[in-house]
């Protein structure tokens, strides 16, 4: 085969080999995105390998249940969107942020940073992206603000994150007047445990 449509990694066999795979990644110095995009990318979902994880909260608009620590340099977490719903606004603390679909569809609203909060305007996106499962998008600061939404009302969806550096707080933003807020990163779960805020 000619080397031009070689993908430049191997597609994991099973989730665990795809967080291990994850791992060997960034114990390299350097953070390659378009590799981790691809790695991300190329795992085949299978709900069986990573159901442990996936703790749906009927209470909350979704849940985010931690994966891996990648011996501290990143966070790996299953986020559970229950139907119709989505999350703010929101930037990521100048981490680097994958999104892999690992069940359902996702629906993403990308926006600019407000130019200037003062003025109170309504913040409208700038584009609208629907991910189908397997897919991974990539965002940080200097591209934008996002928003994802689960846009079915007939099923969960679920989505595989990893944020590096970790952060436990980022902006949120409201949509009607562009004002800003901090949001708080819970974890309701972690290595499929469920944890008692
Ligand atoms: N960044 C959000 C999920 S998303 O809407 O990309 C979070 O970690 O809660
Ligand atoms: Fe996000």
């Amino acid at each position: 085969m000619s080397s031009c449509c070689q993908s430049k990694v191997d597609a994991p066999g099973t989730f665990q080999e795809l967080v291990q795979n994850i791992r060997e990644i960034f114990s390299e110095p350097e953070i390659n995105v378009e590799k981790t995009k691809q790695l991300m990318a190329s795992y085949n979902s299978k709900p069986e390998e990573w159901e442990k994880y996936a703790m749906f909260d009927k209470n909350i608009p979704y849940s985010r249940n931690l994966v891996d620590e990648g011996n501290g340099k990143y966070n790996l977490l299953a986020l559970c969107w229950n139907q119709g719903q989505g999350s703010s606004i929101h930037s990521h603390s100048n981490s680097h942020c994958f999104l892999k679909v690992l069940q359902g569809s996702v629906k993403e609203e990308m926006y600019d940073w407000p130019s200037d909060p003062k003025l109170k305007t309504e913040m409208v996106p700038r584009k609208v992206t629907i991910f189908e499962k397997n897919q991974c998008e990539y965002i940080n600061d200097d591209i934008g603000l996002h928003r994802v939404q689960n846009p079915s009302l007939a099923e969960g969806m679920v989505t595989l994150h990893l944020y590096t550096p970790p952060f436990p707080t980022c902006k949120v933003f409201n949509p009607d007047t562009s004002e800003e807020s901090v949001g708080k990163m819970v974890i309701h779960s972690r290595f499929g445990e469920k944890v008692t805020n």
